[in-house]
């Protein structure tokens, strides 16, 4: 019997989400290299180290989001599937109870949350037998925010920027750069792309998220893949959107492609995006016992994150001459803020916020177009965050927090500011036109804090003040939060400036530099 099965599944979860393994950790080292360390890249690198090693220390997870937990099982001839399947459930609980994984798992219908990230469809659990005495599991925690910028191309196409793209070699390139920048910085770049060449769509997106699973550094067998593989990372590179989108030397961590054959009808081109966060680890176990063996990936105990320079957005902002030479301000807020204090902010600033936040997201921007708040929001900082929570005897606790993806509220969030008076929102990825022209005609500002960095942001929040919409779920309710040296860049500003905007449009421009064929 595998009577140790379910506990080494339960320690490859609190692995895969809080120690990120060693080839991801020395691409990030190396990507620090390449960019100026006083730069918001170089600084939004310094603090993703910080919280690369705060998440292993703290045993806690490096993003608040841990995704659809996606384990890939191979089994010796004859194993209980049935079995090992209500131990990976078991497992998948006990890890969500200890705060290990964010409850993740929502009714779409209904929009409840099941609280243990058990439900239909998740997680996701494949076994495939194979004629070994072991047993190996794969674990992927890839975020939503990042699943949301996959993209799948059908060729022939016409590519925005890159013109047309054939049933080839180049035009499978195009798609894969256009797949690039599409993605910004909303899947918290700098990030790891797994490609998929042909199959269904279906099996098509199943290719390119198991590209994933190949090692930082390995190479791909298939000579012309290879060869596509290192035009990618070199010209994905150029593009300039750089770290958060913030723009930089660094965009692309890993780029794996795979190829299956297709059906003479159908070619398509699958890129599965993953974020800087990039979790994925195994195991191998004994087929009696379920005793652990070996680890799959190189763990990232070894690989030191904070050897480099340790400067944070928060401690070079704290440096004035510092924040001269970057032409940037340090400006400290205390909530409430009034409109003439947003209205001096400038995009480049960095601000830091001390007192009160409130989080919201998906489902609070939609309930407040047509209902009050319980709190009063005038001159408040609303935080786009869906935190992993605990609650003990002494009350509720903070396990992780990084922001999410902003540009979801953009049908909401105008209005949402101007309705209760909100003069700052706090996200990732930035927000359109929209919200721009409403931070401009209202006197509000939006921040980026660090995609991903959890823990670090987690460090700043004191003391949980209170909680309103739980039947929401944790992820989505709304979390008041006494907060101190909150750290954000100002990427959008009461002016009519958009950061995001302008990274979009220069490198759109390098995009279509690549527009003439490579491939013949
Ligand atoms: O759901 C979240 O907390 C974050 C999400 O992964 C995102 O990137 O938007
Ligand atoms: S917030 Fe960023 S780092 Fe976290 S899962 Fe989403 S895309 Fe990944």
């Amino acid at each position: 019997m595998l009577q140790q099965f379910r506990q080494s599944v339960y320690d490859l979860i609190v692995e895969t989400s809080t120690n990120l393994p060693g080839d991801v950790r020395r691409a990030i080292r190396k990507a620090r290299e390449h960019e100026d360390a006083a730069t918001r890249s170089g600084l939004s690198l310094s603090t993703i180290a910080q919280n690369i090693e705060m998440a292993e220390h703290n045993v806690s997870p490096i993003c608040q989001d841990t995704g659809m937990p996606t384990f890939i099982v191979h089994t010796p001839v004859g194993a209980n599937q049935i079995q090992m399947r209500k131990d990976i459930l078991d497992a998948v609980r006990q890890a969500t109870i200890d705060g290990k994984l964010r409850t993740n798992s929502v009714d779409s219908l209904t929009g409840g949350n099941t609280g243990d990230n058990l439900g239909p469809g998740t997680p996701v659990i494949h076994f495939e037998q194979w004629e070994s005495e072991e047993i190996e599991v794969k674990l992927i925690l890839k975020g939503g925010g990042c699943e949301n910028k996959n993209i799948q191309y059908s060729l022939p196409a016409e590519i925005e920027g890159l013109g047309k793209a054939g049933r080839d070699l180049d035009g499978i390139r195009k798609c894969i750069l256009h797949a690039v920048y599409q993605a910004q910085g909303q899947g918290c770049s700098a990030g790891f792309i797994g490609v998929g060449i042909g199959g269904d769509r279906t099996t098509g997106y199943e290719l390119a998220k198991h590209q994933l699973f190949r090692k930082v550094e390995d190479e791909n067998p298939i000579a012309e893949l290879a060869q596509l593989e290192d035009y990618i990372m070199k010209s994905a590179n150029q593009l300039g959107i750089g770290t958060m989108g913030f723009g930089g030397e660094v965009t692309l961590l890993g780029c794996k492609i795979g190829v299956n054959n297709r059906l003479p009808a159908s070619f398509f081109v699958s890129v599965a995006y993953n974020c800087w966060a990039f979790r994925r680890q195994g195991v191998r176990l004994n087929g009696d016992t379920g005793a652990h063996l070996s680890w799959l990936y190189e763990r990232g105990t070894d690989i030191k994150m904070d050897e480099q320079s340790k400067e944070t957005v928060t401690e070079v902002a704290a440096s004035q001459e510092e924040a001269n030479r970057k032409s940037s301000r340090q400006v400290v807020l205390t909530t409430p803020i009034s409109e003439e204090d947003i209205r001096s902010l400038q995009v480049g600033d960095v601000v830091i916020i001390n007192g009160e936040m409130h989080t919201g997201r998906d489902a609070l921007h939609k309930y407040l177009m047509d209902h009050d708040c319980p709190v009063d929001l005038n001159g408040a900082v609303l935080y786009h965050c869906g935190p992993v929570m605990l609650k003990d005897e002494e009350g509720w606790h903070v396990k992780a927090a990084g922001p999410t993806t902003s540009i979801r509220e953009e049908p909401y969030q105008g209005d949402i500011m101007k309705k209760f008076g909100i003069r700052a929102v706090i996200g990732k990825g930035g927000m359109g036109a929209k919200t721009l022209a409403a931070l401009q005609e209202h006197g509000g500002v939006y921040l980026n804090a660090i995609g991903g960095a959890a823990q670090y942001y987690a460090e700043c929040i004191k003391h949980v003040n209170g909680v309103d919409y739980m039947e929401f779920g944790i992820p989505e309710a709304m979390w008041h939060l006494q907060v101190e040296g909150f750290a954000a860049i100002v990427t959008m500003d009461s002016h009519g400036n958009s950061l995001h905007r302008d990274v979009d449009k220069s490198s759109f421009e390098k995009l279509e530099q690549f527009r003439d064929p490579v491939f013949k």
